[in-house]
């Protein structure tokens, strides 16, 4: 039974689902030692925020196939790390969206009616209404910065709540901004003209410290910044200086640079502050869906079923995933075919994808046919989480044409490789229930249903080869299932496809190519 890791704290409804199909084990609150110790045991990881999944852990892993993140944000796990190792990396983009855009719109108005505060002040024994008088949030300006899915939620209900609406997104349409209501302006703008900021990009390079002392100089003395996205999107110590010295009036944080948030002077600042222990997430209703969804695609993966949010593989819809299935594996033999023909090393693969294949749906074919091009040299190390990336650091030039045009099948897929023994190429296609069927080797016809154990050969068409094959491979004790001959033209070059119930014995292929009229002879074993 496969064990899974559960490191940081789940809903059981995630554990339920995962007991199904392995044996869990939560453990959370372990030091990166202990995790580096145990992981090799593992084959999947649950987790959230708290567990940094780093390269040394990565490394350790010895038979992990995926790493499951309960929530959005997968900046604590080392993904290209993963992805070098095989290992599916999946989150759960929506689970948490309410929640996160819940607590944001929360701490805005408990910034403006300072709330936190005076509950204590009363939880003091003291009646203080002088102190705590607010400011409404109706008709005041709110910029949004990062109008995805949480930003989106964000606009609706602050909408209804009569604010007017700017956004910041480079990769946001006019049109969908004005759907939700919201002006696309540029940051500047945005800064100089909304009383709130709330926060909702992820951290990258262009997003880190994108709030600091220069944006702030100029904000109004009056705005409010909301940070429930990612910590180290503001520079803690300019926003620090900045509320001190009354530059802007208040900021309210879910997330900080270094998080547990160890000792901080933002601790020691008034009611002008917020600060809440990365809580955005944490709802009932947000931890049953993350660890649902999650969960279930741990679950997928370990039998062997495709994850739905994969990060570090080629997105695709379920429905998709259903119709491109079987040219997954049509795509992936006949790279492990080409890639045994060319003779390894190759230095260049080139997949057309013809008929119904030339969409862009179809990337996962062309990761498909590499995993199985690799799939001789790596074996179980290549899957499709990391085939394109061995590909590429092998040196293999990947070149990819698409013709809709060639409509012999529905859909059909050529692979061309140069490698040791030279160029050479095969085409697939699927008949009726999805069968996979060769339909060219070398550019001659064939219908060949590929097995096991396959003997190629050119030579030249006439009389008496096929028999003396034949007789060569019965000296040998090597049974043959079926023979195929494709030839463009009578008498003229000629491939012979054979397959075969026994494996090749050792010294056989010297043994063919003696045979006169035999040009080259090749083995396959899929
Ligand atoms: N506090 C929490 O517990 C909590 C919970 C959930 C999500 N989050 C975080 O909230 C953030 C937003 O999550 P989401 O689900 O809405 O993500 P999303 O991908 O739906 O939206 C992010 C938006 O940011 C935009 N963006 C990217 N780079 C930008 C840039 N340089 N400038 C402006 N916009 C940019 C993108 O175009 C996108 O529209 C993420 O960082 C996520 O990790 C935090
Ligand atoms: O990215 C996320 O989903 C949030 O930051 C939530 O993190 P958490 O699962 O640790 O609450």
């Amino acid at each position: 039974m496969p064990k899974v890791l559960v490191s940081d704290p789940i809903d059981q409804v995630g554990i339920d689902i995962l007991s199904q199909v392995a044996q869990v084990d939560v453990k959370t609150g372990l030091p990166a030692e202990e995790l580096i110790k145990i992981v090799p045991e593992y084959d999947a990881m649950m987790i959230r925020s708290e567990t940094k999944v780093t390269k040394e852990i990565i490394e350790a892993a010895t038979q992990l196939k995926i790493i499951g993140r309960a929530g959005v944000g997968v900046d604590n796990v080392d993904v290209p790390a993963a992805t070098r190792k095989g290992i599916v990396v999946v989150n759960s983009p929506e689970g948490n969206t309410i929640a996160a855009a819940e607590h944001a719109l929360a701490m805005m108005l408990s910034l403006s009616r300072h709330i936190p505060e005076a509950n204590q002040s009363v939880k003091n024994n003291k009646w203080d209404r002088k102190r705590f008088v607010g400011t409404e949030v109706y008709k005041k300006t709110l910029g949004i910065v990062g109008l995805g899915k949480i930003g989106s939620h964000v606009a609706a209900v602050a909408k209804a709540m009569g604010m007017k609406l700017l956004a910041y997104d480079p990769f946001i349409s006019i049109e969908r901004a004005d759907q939700i209501g919201c002006r696309l302006v540029d940051l500047d703008i945005l800064f100089r003209e909304a009383d709130y900021i709330t926060l909702h990009i992820p951290k990258t390079p262009e997003t880190t410290h994108i709030i600091g002392t220069e944006s702030i100089a100029k904000m109004k003395p009056t705005a409010r910044i909301i940070n429930c996205a990612r910590g180290g999107i503001i520079d803690e110590i300019a926003l620090l200086q900045a509320l001190r010295e009354g530059k802007i009036a208040g900021a309210a944080l879910d997330v900080f640079e270094k998080e547990p948030l160890g000792e901080s002077e933002l601790r020691s600042l008034g009611k002008e502050v917020i600060l809440t222990p990365h809580l955005g997430a944490s709802t009932a209703e947000a931890q049953v869906n993350v660890a649902v969804d999650v969960a279930e695609q741990i679950r997928d993966v370990l039998l062997g079923l495709p994850a739905r949010s994969a990060v570090n593989i080629p997105g695709l819809h379920p429905d998709a995933l259903q119709t491109l299935r079987p040219y997954l594996q049509l795509a992936e033999t006949l790279g492990n075919m080409v890639g045994q023909l060319a003779g390894g090393r190759v230095e260049s693969l080139n997949i057309r994808l013809q008929g119904d294949l030339a969409n862009n749906q179809s990337q996962p074919v062309v990761v498909a046919a590499l995993k199985g091009l690799l799939s001789q040299a790596l074996r179980e190390r290549v899957n499709y989480v990391n085939a394109s990336i061995e590909a590429k650091e092998r040196g293999i030039h990947v070149i990819e044409t698409r013709d809709a045009d060639v409509r012999d099948y529905s859909g059909s897929l050529q692979l061309s490789a140069k490698g040791a023994l030279g160029e050479h190429s095969v085409t697939g296609a699927l008949l009726g229930d999805n069968e996979i069927r060769i339909t060219s080797v070398d550019e001659f016809p064939v219908n060949v249903d590929p097995t096991q154990h396959m003997l190629f050969t050119l030579h030249r068409d006439m009389p008496g080869i096929i028999g003396r094959i034949g007789s060569l491979l019965g000296s040998f004790n090597v049974n043959i299932a079926s023979m195929q001959v494709g030839r463009k033209i009578v008498r003229g070059d000629a491939v012979m496809v054979l397959s075969l119930d026994d494996p090749l014995p050792d010294g056989i292929l010297a043994e063919i190519i003696k045979v006169p009229g035999i040009k080259d002879a090749y083995t396959v074993t899929l």
